[in-house]
């Protein structure tokens, strides 16, 4: 399925005075969630979906230093997952010799194509690592609750916010050698938790999506506090369920 653009056509994806633009935004994005840590030693990233188009940021670069000009477009229409190296249509590829896209294209794609979601982030925080080591080595999931931030998740990321009183779940992967190794682990969790707004990976990080890059985006945050809350309540020994 190419789609078939001229070389103007396909730079203008890429090109607009719109900072509300996904190629202006990812290279925005990139920069705060770097001062957070989310971000660091090029590791993590977020995705956009526009339409008709996803919006990739480029694998192994200082993600805080995007340029517009770095961005990937690849058709959202994909016969199956776009697993790098793989058989890809792009739409626009950067003039830049040796940008390769994310690793985390097809686990961007998971958000996409089972939660519809129009963003999907992927951070490398601290908050969700200590959280995935400090918790029973043979915990499937992260549980919480009675806590005010979790008013900001969404169940299954994209529908109806959680209540105070409503038990928060994100299931918790292993981590593999490559980023992409971990596409079947993070779908097959998702198709487990249908209503969790996130994949933890054990030393590693978290996948957060949204319908919109503003709900994935602060979904994150409200997830990140969460995380940390719940470091320091574990090593308080404070239960993390019910409100003792
Ligand atoms: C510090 S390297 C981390 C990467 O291997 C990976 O975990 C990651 O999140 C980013 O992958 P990338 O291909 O650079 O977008
Ligand atoms: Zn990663």
């Amino acid at each position: 399925m190419s789609t078939k653009l001229t070389h103007e056509e396909a730079e203008a994806l890429v090109r607009s005075n719109d900072p509300e633009h996904p190629a202006n935004l990812i290279c925005e994005l990139c920069r705060d969630f770097y001062k957070l840590g989310w971000v660091t030693g090029t590791g993590g990233g977020i995705s956009i979906r526009h339409g008709e188009h996803v919006y990739l940021a480029p694998s192994g670069v200082q993600k805080e230093r995007i340029k517009p000009e770095h961005i990937f477009v690849l058709p959202f229409a994909q016969s199956s997952v776009p697993k790098p190296g793989s058989q890809r249509d792009f739409i626009r590829i950067p003039s830049t010799k040796g940008l390769k896209e994310s690793a985390c294209t097809p686990l961007f794609w998971n958000a996409f194509t089972m939660r519809e979601a129009g963003a999907c982030i992927h951070t490398h925080s601290q908050h969700a690592v200590l959280l995935t080591l400090l918790l029973p080595r043979d915990a499937k999931s992260f549980k919480m609750s009675h806590q005010e931030m979790i008013k900001g998740v969404r169940i299954g990321g994209v529908g109806k916010t959680l209540r105070f009183f409503d038990t928060l779940e994100v299931p918790i992967i292993e981590n593999t050698a490559d980023e992409e190794d971990l596409t079947e682990g993070m779908a097959e969790a998702m198709r487990k938790y249908p209503d969790a707004p996130a994949i933890l990976v054990r030393r590693h990080g978290v996948y957060v999506w949204g319908n919109t890059w503003e709900q994935a985006k602060t979904q994150s945050e409200c997830l990140d506090y969460l995380f940390e809350m719940a470091t320091k309540m574990l090593l308080a020994k404070l239960p993390l369920v019910g409100d003792e």
